[in-house]
């Protein structure tokens, strides 16, 4: 554990194995959308599977205090300390050591502020360790030059290993699942690359709108709200080199090095869209150009992968809602089979809904002619992991902030990196020099959006049927 009580020079004084102490989690926002939507949710999930008893919500709600007051005075956080130290002398564990953490459910302007005032009134004052560990939500900024004034801010108050920048996809089942895919099985190491991958689409649609989030969004938007963090984040999983181990600074090496390598964006290689609708919410202004649409290509200048587009494509109110990754293979040179037309090999990983990984490949048609279908291996998690319940992605980044692990969050040199890519194109966007295309809502998005994925070489397979498995 990091002792970091009576430290002023933000770096970590000693480490040991135990995290064990009094744990007090802080939730700041806890009258806010996020604190009840994924905060108190994933919480008291992880608390029930923690005791054996607690299946009551009285139980969990019996162990919280509220406690109301400004974010930018001292005398709140001096009564929120109180409140803090007078729980961990009751419940004075046998170590004696104090654990606090501090979840920003807030939106970012005050993140500067709030962080002054825990560092100021609330650290952990325990002599004999335990830690003091801040927990910051997305937006984390608005371009480049914002986000590193953040970053810089929190970083004179707190050390990079107290900071723990939440992206919900690096939680998710599927997502955590790509490190073992493509670093434990042989199958995938060597055609891992340019040789043998044609193009690579990552993948989120929503069938709803902004529904009531009009104010957040029009100043954000989809590229902000999903692209630049989520799919990225999920990009680099895919795309970076085998780290030299576990540990999360080796992960987030490899990952800031994909993201240094990302080729600028090209005006030819973005669609962008708005749907039909937006401007009627009453926090959108009426000439929005904000998208809640966007396609763009993004090319990594390496070895590994030149030559390869990547296509990041987020969309609100569109015909479906999934998550999905879907790596298109080149085709076999010499097809003897003449079954090209038939389709490329496909390794689809759906991270939702309904988590499964399918190959589409070609097989001989079942019979006595020697013809070929597309077919595909599937690993639907329903019905080979039948019974298990996937964790939601807050409650497994919760525990990791109380074990100390940043495998799964976002390191300051990466976000800068991400705000890297997009700054340009998302100034042009706030400047009005790109436009969103108008689309219906319930639809596909654009159809620009769609020949753009067939100019950057996707092939669609056509009469490919899947027929699900009976449980
Ligand atoms: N284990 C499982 O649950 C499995 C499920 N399936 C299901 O079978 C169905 C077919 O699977 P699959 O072939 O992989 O996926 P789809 O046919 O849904 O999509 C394949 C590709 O074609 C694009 N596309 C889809 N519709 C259009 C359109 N009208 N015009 C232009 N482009 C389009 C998609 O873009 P975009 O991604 O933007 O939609 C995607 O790039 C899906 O519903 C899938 O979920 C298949 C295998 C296993
Ligand atoms: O961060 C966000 O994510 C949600 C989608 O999350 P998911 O886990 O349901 O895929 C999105 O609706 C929201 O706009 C965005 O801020």
């Amino acid at each position: 554990m990091e002792k970091s009580t009576a430290d002023s020079s933000n770096q970590p004084l000693e480490k040991s194995d135990a995290e064990t102490g009094c744990l007090s989690i802080i939730v700041l926002g806890a009258s806010g959308d996020l604190a009840k939507k994924k905060t108190f949710p994933a919480l008291f999930n992880l608390y029930r599977q923690g005791s054996v008893k607690a299946e009551d919500v009285s139980e969990f709600l019996q162990l919280m205090k509220y406690t109301s007051g400004s974010y930018d005075t001292e005398e709140g956080f001096r009564l929120l300390d109180k409140q803090i130290s007078e729980h961990e002398e009751a419940k004075s564990s046998a170590d004696g050591s104090c654990r606090r953490l501090f979840y920003l459910a807030l939106p970012p302007s005050v993140y500067p502020v709030v962080c002054k005032m825990i560092k100021l009134c609330c650290m952990n004052k325990s002599d004999l360790g335990g830690w003091t560990r801040i927990v910051v939500e997305k937006p984390f900024g608005k371009d480049l030059e914002s986000a590193e004034k953040l970053s810089s801010q929190i970083g004179e108050l707190f050390g990079e290993h107290q900071i723990y920048r939440i992206d919900h996809y690096l939680g998710k089942e599927m997502v955590q699942n790509l490190l073992v895919l493509r670093f434990a099985n042989r199958l995938f190491v060597p055609l891992w690359n340019r040789d043998n991958i044609d193009n690579v689409q990552i993948v989120f649609r929503e069938d709803f709108g902004i529904e009531g989030r009009g104010g957040y969004f029009d100043e954000y938007g989809i590229i902000r709200d999903i692209i630049q963090n989520h799919l990225l984040q999920v990009l680099c999983l895919v795309a970076m080199e085998k780290p030299v181990s576990l540990d999360s600074e080796h992960i987030r090496d490899e990952k800031v090095k994909v993201l240094q390598s990302v080729e600028p964006i090209k005006d030819e290689e973005v669609v962008l869209g708005q749907y039909h609708g937006y401007r009627d919410d009453s926090k959108v202004p009426d000439h929005s150009n904000t998208p809640t649409f966007a396609s763009i290509i993004l090319r990594i200048h390496n070895e590994r992968w030149e030559g390869v587009p990547f296509i990041l494509k987020a969309g609100k109110a569109l015909s479906s809602k999934k998550a999905d990754i879907r790596v298109q293979f080149k085709d076999v040179p010499g097809d003897i089979f003449n079954c090209e037309k038939q389709g490329r090999n496909e390794f689809v990983m759906r991270l939702q809904p309904s988590e499964a990984m399918y190959m589409k490949l070609a097989v001989k048609q079942p019979g006595l002619e020697m013809s070929t279908v597309q077919s595909e291996l599937d690993l639907s998690y329903k019905q080979r992991y039948h019974g298990v319940t996937i964790p939601d992605a807050y409650e497994r980044l919760l525990l990791d902030t109380i074990h100390g692990d940043q495998q799964h969050f976002v390191r300051r040199d990466e976000l800068k990196a991400a705000w890297d890519i997009f700054t340009p194109l998302l100034h042009r966007i706030d400047k009005g020099e790109l436009k969103p295309i108008s689309y219906q809502q319930g639809s596909r998005g654009p159809a620009e959006a769609d020949e753009l994925l067939l100019r950057a070489g996707y092939v669609r397979t056509h009469g490919y049927r899947w027929i699900p498995p009976a449980l």
